[in-house]
């Protein structure tokens, strides 16, 4: 998967936690660490990625961008504009560089208008299973963009997990409601799931592994099945048993509604970052 990048330099502006998922993703797979860099103000992020990935680092963002191949904006989307303009007015212009965006919420016309015009950017929105190889990505580049740029951003996020381009740049905030956000979403159920497991007795420990074992062989069996989603939950749902009483409470609390309307509020915000950032 690697060739076409094999002699690819990748610049991270930002050391946060989704550039050390994509980071930790890449090494696992066998990236070459010498060929990543990672930009952030604090010794103690840089220092981190050093000890734990044998990347390079760099305080300064232009100084660790200047001769990369691919520069990933891994900064917060209200830094985007001051750090992109910044980094450009350090490196004297924007290099032609390939750009590859992950922050929600900033659309692609801005990062260009940041950058000085740069012509080659790609937006991404990944999720943090990335770290484990098990990320899911939405891609999207703007017509004319070089198939050799979409190739090269595919092959980097693939290393990481699955990829999905989208076509439409709104298919971005989507991905974000159905993807990036929503680790938080199953950590959020297995939060709830070990309290009361806790409430009925179990200690911290043994409430979490029956939570994470559950969650575990719950995740491998959708991997592993062509059923559907509600076949698989219908075979553990025995008519007159236990789940079919706890999936008609869930039912009863309108679930369903309540993950539409929260992925609708994910969707909603990244259209008001648009504005804002
Ligand atoms: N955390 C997640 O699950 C996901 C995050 N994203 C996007 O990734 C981006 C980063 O998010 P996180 O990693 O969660 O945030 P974070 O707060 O963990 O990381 C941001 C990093 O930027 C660094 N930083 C701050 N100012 C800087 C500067 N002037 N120059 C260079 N680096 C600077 C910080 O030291 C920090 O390491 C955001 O734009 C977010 O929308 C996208 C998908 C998922
Ligand atoms: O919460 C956020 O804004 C970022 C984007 C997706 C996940 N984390």
């Amino acid at each position: 998967m690697f060739e076409q990048q094999e002699h690819k330099k990748i610049t991270f502006i930002g050391g946060g936690n989704m550039a050390r998922s994509i980071i930790g993703g890449l090494i696992k797979r066998g990236y070459p660490a010498k060929l990543i860099s990672v930009t952030a103000p604090t010794d103690r992020t840089r220092e981190r990625m050093a000890d734990d990935f044998g990347v390079n680092t760099f305080e300064d963002n232009a100084k660790g961008a200047n001769d990369a191949d691919v520069v990933v904006l891994a900064v917060k989307p209200q830094l985007l504009d001051v750090v992109c303009e910044r980094l450009v007015a350090d490196m004297g212009g924007h290099g032609d560089k390939l750009y590859l965006s992950i922050a929600a919420g900033v659309p692609l016309e801005k990062l260009r208008t940041y950058l000085s015009g740069a012509p080659r950017i790609v937006r991404s929105m990944p999720n943090t299973p990335s770290l484990l190889g098990l990320g899911m990505t939405g891609l999207y580049a703007p017509a004319g963009a070089k198939n050799e740029d979409k190739m090269l951003c595919q092959g980097l996020m693939e290393a990481v997990g699955k990829i999905v381009w989208v076509e439409e740049e709104a298919g971005i905030n989507h991905v974000i409601a159905a993807a990036g956000s929503a680790p938080a979403y199953f950590f959020l159920f297995m939060e709830a799931i070990q309290k009361e497991a806790e409430n009925m007795g179990f200690d911290a420990e043994t409430a979490r592994e029956l939570v994470q074992q559950t969650a575990l062989g719950a995740a491998q069996m959708v991997t592993e099945s062509t059923l559907s989603f509600s076949t698989l939950r219908a075979q553990v749902t025995s008519k007159g048993g236990t789940t079919a009483e706890a999936i008609r409470t869930f039912e009863e609390g309108a679930l369903s509604e309540l993950v539409a309307k929260a992925m609708r509020a994910a969707v909603d915000r990244a259209d008001e970052m648009a504005k804002q950032f």
